[in-house]
Formats: C-alpha cells, sequence, structure tokens
C-alpha cells in the first residue's frame, strides 16, 4: 500500500469509490485520475446500479493538493487540470447512474466540488462543508463558483466563497446542500440507498419517455417538435443541464425549420386575423355588450349554444315548443356543465350559477329583454320563416335576429321578414360549447353594424369568428364538399375505403372521411349532400354507397354500423359487412361516369397514399379557390382557420390554402385536368387556380382586384 490512491469495491449493485491519500485525502493528481478510472468503470460495470464516491480514513477531502499550488506559484511544471471538470462533468454529474457523495468530517475546496458534481450528498454530524480557496489567493476551479449558488442560493454562496466560511452539517440540510445526515456508521449505507433510490427513479423516468416517445414517434415524419422536444428534455436529465441546453439549441434550431413551424405559425396569425373584416370592424362602430340571448330550440346544438353563453356570462332564455323537449333541452345544458366539472374545468358552484343563468320559456314574451336571437331548430324551411316572422315580432328592434342554419340560404329564411337585413347567419359546430368556430354568414345587405354586434358575441364566448358571404354550405360546409365526394368516387373506382381513411390519417386528419360519415350519420350526410347536388351539379359525384347504407340503415355510430362496426368506443372496419352494397355502387357507378374512368390504363390499382391524399384534397383546394375568387370569405387565411377549426385540417399543414401553396398551383391544376378529363366535373380546375398556376402567383394573396371604380 502506500501513496494516493482511490479503490472501488461493488456490493449489492452499488459501486463505492474511495479516494485514499492520507491524512486528509488531498486531490492529487493521482487522485483525481484515480477517480475519473473508477467512476467510469463503474459506470460500465452491469453490475453496477448507482455509485457512492467518499473518503477513507473519516474524511472526505480537504481539496485540491496545495502542493500543485505552490508548485505553480514557483513556476515549476504542472499537470493542466482543466480536463478534470469534463470528468466531473460526464461522469460524475450526468453518467448513466447516479452518484451519491458520502461525506465524513471533511469537504473543502476541491472536496466540495466533487461532492457537489454528485446528484446528492450525505453527511455525518459533524461534517465541515466550504469552498475556502480564497483564503490561498485562489478561486474554486473544479465547478464551485456554479454549482454552490444553485445549491444554497446566492447570498449564502458568496459568503462562503469570499468569506472562505465552512458550514456545519446541520446548516448545510438546511440550505439543501446535503441531502441527508447519517451518523459515521451508516454513512455509507444511506448513500447507497439513496443512490438505489434515484436509480429506481431514473428507470421511472426513462419508462415514462418511452411511453412519451412512443405517441411522438406516431407523428415524427409529420411534426417532427414533439420528439425533439423530448430529446432536449431526455438530454438534460441524463447528462446534465449543460449538455441539455446544447441539445435544447439544436432540437429548436431543427423545430423551427420544419414545415410544421411555418403551418403552426401561419395558423396562430390567420385565427387571430378572422375578426378584421375591412368595411365593416375599421368604420368606427362599437359592438354592443350582449346581456342575454335567446336560442330558440334545445336540441343538441341549441343547448350547445346556450352552454357556451352561460359558461361565458351571457344570460339565456331557451325556448321550446313543448314542456318535454324544454326539459330535454335544459338538462341537456345541465349535462355539459357537468362534464365540464368532471373534467376539472369548473367548480360545481360555478356551474350551477351558470345553469341558473338559463332561463326555459315556452313563449316568446322574455325574447323582449334578448340582445341577439339564435334560431337552432332542425333544417326546415318553412318552420325557420316562421319563426322569424315571430322573433321580428317579440324581439326589439335592435336585437341581433340570427339562425345557425348550416345548408338554407338565409336570404330565404329572411323571406318572409319585413326587414330582412336583420338577419345574419349564425354558424355554430357541433358541440357548439366546445368547437371553436363560429362562422357569420352576412347577405348583400347586411348592416355593418349587425356584423359588429354579431363580432362582438363570438369574442364574448370566446369563439373564433370567421365572416362569410351567403353561399350554398357557406365556407367550411362548401370548401369540404368535394372532400366527402372524392372519397366516394375512388371508392366507387375500386379503392378500399379503410385504405383510404387511413391514408388521409396519415395525412393528419383525425379521421377518416367514410369514419367520419359514420361519425355524423350517413342520413346528415344524404341531406347535405344534396344541397351541392341541386346547386352545383356540374361538379358532384353521386355515389349510390352513401344512400344504400341509409336504406339498409347502416347510418353510422348511432345504429352501431355503417362502413364500421361501432361497439363501445370500438369502431372496426367490417368489409364483409359493407361488401353487397359497395358492388352495386360500383356497378352504378359505371353508368355515373366517362367509359375513361374505367379504361385499363386508369391507374387506380397503384395508388399510393399521397395519390389518395392528393386526388381528395385538389377538389377541396379548388373549391377554396372558388370561394376566394367569389369573395366569399375576405382573405385566404379565413378558409385556412376555417379548414382547420371547422374541418380537423391539421394545424401544422396551416390550413388548406397554406398547404395548397406549399404543394403549387401549378402541380394542383395540371393534376386535376389531368383527372377531369377521365373521372369529369369535379376535378375542373377552376379559373382563379388555373390563373395562378400560369401566372405562378401563391393562392392566398386573393384574386388581383380591379382598379377600385368609386375612386375614379
Ligand atoms: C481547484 C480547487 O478549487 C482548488 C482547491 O481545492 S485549493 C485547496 C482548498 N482547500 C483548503 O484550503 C483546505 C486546506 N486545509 C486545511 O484548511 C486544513 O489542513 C484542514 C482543515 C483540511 C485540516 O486541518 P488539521 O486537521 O488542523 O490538519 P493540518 O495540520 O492543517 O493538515 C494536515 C496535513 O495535511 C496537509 N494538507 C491539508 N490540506 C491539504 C491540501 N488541500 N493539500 C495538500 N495538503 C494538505 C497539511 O499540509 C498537513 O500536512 P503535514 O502533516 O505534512 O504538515
Amino acid at each position: 500500500m502506500g501513496g494516493p490512491a482511490v479503490t472501488l469495491e461493488v456490493a449489492n449493485g452499488v459501486a463505492v469509490v474511495t479516494m485514499s491519500n492520507p491524512p486528509v485525502n488531498a486531490l492529487a493528481i493521482k487522485i483525481l485520475e484515480g477517480l475519473k478510472t473508477q467512476v467510469e468503470a463503474a459506470q460500465r460495470d452491469p453490475k453496477v446500479r448507482a455509485i457512492v464516491i467518499t473518503g477513507s480514513k473519516g474524511k472526505f477531502s480537504g481539496g485540491f493538493d496545495i502542493t500543485q499550488l505552490k508548485a505553480r506559484t514557483e513556476g515549476k511544471p504542472v499537470r493542466n487540470m482543466s480536463d478534470f471538470n469534463a470528468t466531473l462533468n460526464s461522469v460524475v454529474e450526468s453518467g448513466a447512474k447516479p452518484t451519491v457523495a458520502a461525506i465524513e468530517n471533511l469537504a473543502l475546496g476541491g472536496g466540495l466540488e466533487v461532492a457537489m458534481a454528485c446528484n446528492a450528498r450525505v453527511a455525518t454530524p459533524k461534517a465541515q462543508l466550504g469552498l475556502p480557496e480564497l483564503q490561498l489567493g485562489v478561486i474554486p476551479g473544479f465547478g464551485g463558483t456554479q454549482r454552490l449558488p444553485r445549491l444554497v442560493g446566492l447570498q449564502k454562496a458568496l459568503e462562503m466563497m469570499l468569506k472562505s466560511k465552512p458550514i456545519k452539517a446541520e446548516e448545510a440540510l438546511k440550505l439543501g446542500l446535503v441531502d441527508a445526515i447519517a451518523p459515521r456508521d451508516a454513512l455509507t449505507q444511506t448513500a447507497s440507498k439513496l443512490a438505489l433510490d434515484i436509480a429506481e427513479k431514473r428507470a421511472e423516468a426513462k419508462k415514462i419517455f418511452a411511453v412519451a416517445r412512443r405517441g411522438a414517434k406516431r407523428v415524427q415524419k409529420l411534426m417532427p417538435h414533439p420528439m425533439l422536444c423530448i430529446d432536449a428534455i431526455e438530454a438534460g436529465i441524463n447528462k446534465g443541464a449543460s449538455e441539455g441546453l446544447i441539445v435544447e439549441q439544436d432540437a429548436f434550431a431543427k423545430a423551427v425549420s420544419s414545415a410544421a413551424c411555418k403551418g403552426l405559425v401561419h395558423f396562430f396569425f390567420a385565427s387571430r386575423g378572422t375578426a378584421a373584416v375591412p368595411g365593416v370592424t375599421d368604420v368606427g362602430l362599437a359592438p354592443r355588450v350582449m346581456k342575454c340571448v335567446g336560442v330558440v330550440g334545445g336540441g343538441l346544438m341549441g343547448s350547445g349554444i346556450a352552454t357556451a353563453c352561460v359558461m361565458n356570462g351571457v344570460s339565456v332564455v331557451l325556448k321550446e315548443i313543448n314542456q318535454k323537449f324544454l326539459d330535454a333541452g335544459m338538462s341537456r345544458v345541465k349535462a355539459n356543465l357537468a362534464s365540464a366539472v368532471k373534467k376539472g374545468r369548473l367548480t360545481q358552484q360555478k356551474a350551477d350559477a351558470m345553469y341558473a343563468n338559463c332561463h326555459p320559456t315556452l313563449s316568446y314574451g322574455a325574447f323582449s329583454k334578448v340582445d341577439m336571437a339564435i334560431e337552432a331548430v332542425i333544417e326546415n324551411l318553412g318552420l325557420k320563416q316562421k319563426i322569424f316572422s315571430d322573433l321580428e315580432s317579440s324581439c326589439r328592434p335592435d336585437a341581433i335576429l340570427s339562425t345557425n342554419t348550416s345548408t338554407i340560404d338565409i336570404t330565404k329564411v329572411a323571406q318572409k321578414m319585413k326587414n330582412p337585413e336583420r338577419i345574419v347567419g349564425a354558424h355554430f359546430f357541433s358541440p357548439a360549447h366546445v368547437m371553436q368556430l363560429f362562422e357569420i354568414i352576412r347577405t348583400d345587405i347586411t348592416p355593418p353594424q349587425v356584423l359588429v354586434d354579431t363580432l362582438g358575441l363570438s369574442k364574448q364566448i370566446k369563439k373564433t369568428p370567421v365572416v362569410v358571404g351567403n353561399c350554398t354550405g357557406f365556407a367550411v360546409n362548401r370548401v369540404f364538399f368535394p372532400y366527402t365526394m372524392s372519397a366516394c368516387l375512388l371508392l366507387d373506382l375500386g379503392c378500399d375505403p379503410y385504405a383510404i381513411d387511413n391514408a388521409i390519417r396519415m395525412f393528419g386528419m383525425p379521421i377518416g372521411p367514410f369514419r367520419l360519415g359514420d361519425l355524423v350519420g350517413h342520413d346528415v350526410g344524404v341531406a347535405v349532400g344534396s344541397n351541392f347536388i341541386e346547386d352545383f351539379p356540374e361538379r358532384v359525384y353521386r355515389c349510390a354507397m352513401i344512400p344504400s347504407l341509409v336504406a339498409s340503415k347502416r347510418l353510422g355510430e348511432k345504429s352501431g354500423s355503417g362502413f364500421y362496426v361501432h361497439k363501445g368506443k370500438t369502431s372496426l372496419p367490417d368489409p364483409e359487412g359493407i361488401a353487397p352494397l359497395l358492388a352495386a355502387s360500383r356497378a352504378n357507378a359505371r353508368s355515373q361516369l366517362p367509359a375513361s374512368a374505367f379504361a385499363a390504363d386508369a391507374p387506380l390499382a397503384a395508388l399510393t397514399q399521397s395519390d389518395i391524399v392528393e386526388m381528395i384534397f385538389f377538389p377541396v383546394v379548388n373549391e377554396a379557390c372558388r370561394c376566394l375568387a367569389e369573395g366569399v370569405v375576405v382573405r385566404a387565411g379565413d378558409l385556412d382557420t376555417a379548414a382547420i377549426l371547422g374541418m380537423g385540417f391539421p394545424p401544422f399543414r396551416g390550413g388548406i390554402v397554406h398547404w395548397a401553396d406549399s404543394v403549387g398551383a401549378k402541380r394542383i391544376a395540371d393534376r386535376l385536368r389531368e383527372w377531369s378529363t377521365r373521372y369529369g366535373g369535379i376535378y375542373q380546375p377552376c379559373p382563379y387556380l388555373e390563373d395562378c398556376a400560369v401566372q405562378g402567383r401563391t393562392l392566398s394573396e386573393g384574386p388581383i382586384k380591379g382598379p377600385d371604380r368609386s375612386k375614379l
């Protein structure tokens, strides 16, 4: 024996690394090198789960070997020690296995710095801990200036260093410099247990990371940022904060240059820009505060709208035609609020107060005090017209009269009104108290004040408004009708519906078009689709499949089956179940589509996922272009916002027009033109899309406005 040495002993999964350099275990070069070698060996040893660092003969360490300092002052050659900090960082502080310092009596200068690099510290009651380097005219050089303030706070750390003042174990425990105090004979055992506990926690963290990574991996190709975020967090935990910061910087650079970031930042600004409507919100009008809203109809939509209002401090008068319906409507409001309580978003007390703010009624009497009426009854034109005559005579002349129709031309709803300019469309998305989008439909004669007030309500109830022109389907349903129809076209041409749903999910939609049909109900799908078939006959596809699903009572989730079989919360593909209907639909398609669609060279058998995505979404882009050209929306960002919030279009793709621009107008127009010759009008590119393709303009720019004639 003799001479400074560092030993390693492994027992019960713990490696005890002991520094030995009597009398005070000064950190001589040999000790520093030995520490590096032994801790590295322990980190590598598969039998070792945790590491304890300690000193021999009743002392931890009196610090860096002062003879080395002396040699330096005398200008003698000394070994450069700068790499020892790297050792402390990498193998002691940030190694895969946790390290705990077992401090008996002395931990001074470099000794305390070694202990502070460990993941935790246990000290004997008589231990003295300090950084007295300044007494010797040097400063702490093994990370002490950085680690001590983090552990004990700035004030105390400055005092301990500038005054070279050590502290005792008890104070160290209070300050957090040590994690536990243990008597001398239990020191190593306590440190070992603490080290194993940390190892156990790390193993748990590993499991947590593994689960988080599984989720992030699923979306990694489309959205790299969740995985990059986990990388940075894990680097910090496993390798220490400085390494973690380096990984974070690198990950940030990768994330910020991703397409997903571009899309999400675009959506951030687009969704905040929708409330500005030129000629309406910039002419000095102030919105009226909506204190009370009258809702006509307590069904799914009406009760959802009422919930959205009372949840945001707007009182509601809820009207139904009989007591039974009224009770059902009120209990829906109650259930909506109860679900918010269950999710922890509301206290019961607040929910009760909100419920009390929803006043049921069977007559229009209470409508004399409403600031706005929202009709939310079934899509029956005659019924709606009657309601609007009633509203006109029951409400104040300044009250906003709105309809929540999703399909009917609002000028038709207003036909029997004395002042049809008063009507405005207030299209909520189901469930209305959850979905953020609020489509506000104006006609050619809607006064700006009506829009400003309706936008005001939108703000009060925390919705994102999109002001759109009055047209079939308004913005969301209109832009997305080709979505379902082109999916049906592919289906009739022989594509597997489940493969289509899968391709669309891979693109980033929450569910595919057929699964969505099952969710909404195919009877609803037929009713909505018929509006487009009537109004845009030249560009629809009439698929026999959906009506025959309805005829055979496969309505979707509500009847237990559609394209899928639904049991409880699981939905499984049902290829056998739909086979006969599908065969009939495909046979029927031969009379619907041009013969070229079925030509032997039709490329359908080899459709890739991206072909499927393009054949389904390019017609959607085309319809979005028509809306832009017709001025249905004031800017492309409104369609982006509407697609994301109303249809579940993936936010990281920035919205339908933003995504289309990332593909390029030319490619979209070229492909659509090619498909239109084979499959018909649903793919015919519109003039605005063609113009942008030819002129190399982006679709987001919107149509080029002619000179403003009023100023000529
Ligand atoms: C990079 C780093 O941040 C830089 C540093 O760590 S600089 C060093 C910082 N550490 C110190 O300043 C502590 C210096 N030492 C002491 O204050 C005291 O020696 C002590 C409190 C550790 C022990 O005190 P005490 O029990 O009274 O014994 P003391 O007689 O002083 O020392 C015993 C022997 O150890 C030696 N010794 C103590 N600390 C030493 C050290 N850090 N390096 C080399 N030798 C040391 C003494 O010279 C003495 O040697 P000797 O027996 O040959 O005379």
